[in-house]
């Protein structure tokens, strides 16, 4: 999916959701448990229930990875069933030598080769730009490289400034906004660092952010837009737990359409208060 596409689904969809898809065979309803691949049934009713209200999804590879075989299969399934009009994010949080990059990024974007063909991976920078390029490369992919997460741990060194005083995530965009460019790079920054959307958007005023942490994380979506929001948006809003773990009784997909719900309704109030719908 392109730029122009996402900006597009944003302003038709009123709204910038990104719904997690971090499938816990444990925390699933137990009258799930009766189908061939749970987390598969699961992942389907929750894609069928919100599909209209959000414009990506980020399946976290760690809750498949964690089932072995079967968890990659449930994976695959899922992402053959997302919406084509929905970014599909793999959000695995990969990085390493050159050649080992490529593969990373040829298992998460070349379906031909491992029957995945997502539209964007996370990427952690720590190992730099050989690390890196090789997602880039992948014509009409994203890569979307963690700059300031929303974990505690975040504060041990990515908010750390260099003798000239530039924090270590501001170091980050700056160096890798030279790699990419708005149409195939994207941020990772929590929605826990409120204010520091204003530092970051100093270094990447086009680039779309990757933003978790609102719902179960407790960060706040009107601060997240405030110092955020570009006159394209330039935000996917991510919110997993506080969707899809909602109920776990019958009424699981209901209960993760109406939690959706709300916050598409505050999105397009944040996209209309800027003129964008
Ligand atoms: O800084 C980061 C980077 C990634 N995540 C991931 O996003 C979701 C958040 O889930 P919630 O249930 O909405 O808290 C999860 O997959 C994390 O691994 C993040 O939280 N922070």
């Amino acid at each position: 999916m392109t730029r122009d596409e996402l900006i597009h689904q944003i302003k038709i969809k009123r709204s910038f959701l990104c719904v997690g898809l971090d499938t816990d065979i444990n925390q699933i309803p137990m009258h799930l448990l009766d189908h061939e691949d749970p987390v598969f049934e699961f992942n389907r009713q929750i894609i069928e229930a919100t599909a209209d209200l959000c414009v990506a999804y980020k399946p976290n590879i760690a809750f498949y990875e964690s089932m072995g075989a079967a968890g990659w299969e449930s994976l695959r399934k899922t992402w053959r069933i997302l919406p084509k009009d929905c970014l599909s994010i793999a959000d695995a949080k990969r990085g390493d030598i050159g050649n080992t990059s490529r593969m990373y990024a040829t298992a998460f974007f070349d379906e031909q080769r491992s029957g995945l063909g997502f539209d964007a991976i996370t990427v952690a920078p720590y190992m730099g730009h050989d690390s890196v390029q090789p997602f880039l490369q992948f014509q009409g992919k994203w890569t979307i490289v963690l700059a300031l997460t929303s974990n505690t741990g975040s504060l041990d060194f990515q908010t750390f400034a260099n003798t000239e005083g530039v924090r270590l995530f501001e170091q980050v965009i700056q160096k890798t906004n030279t790699w990419g460019n708005p149409s195939n790079l994207m941020y990772v920054v929590g929605a826990t660092r409120g204010q520091a959307f204003e530092s970051v958007r100093k270094h990447a005023p086009d680039h779309f952010l990757l933003v978790p942490g609102i719902g179960a994380q407790g960060g706040s979506l009107q601060e997240v837009c405030k110092y955020g929001m570009t006159a394209d948006c330039g935000l996917l809003v991510n919110a997993t737990r506080s969707i899809i773990y909602a109920s776990n009784g019958t009424d699981f997909a209901e209960r993760a359409r109406q939690e959706a719900s709300a916050l598409q309704r505050e999105m397009e109030r944040e996209l209309a208060a800027k003129g964008i719908v």
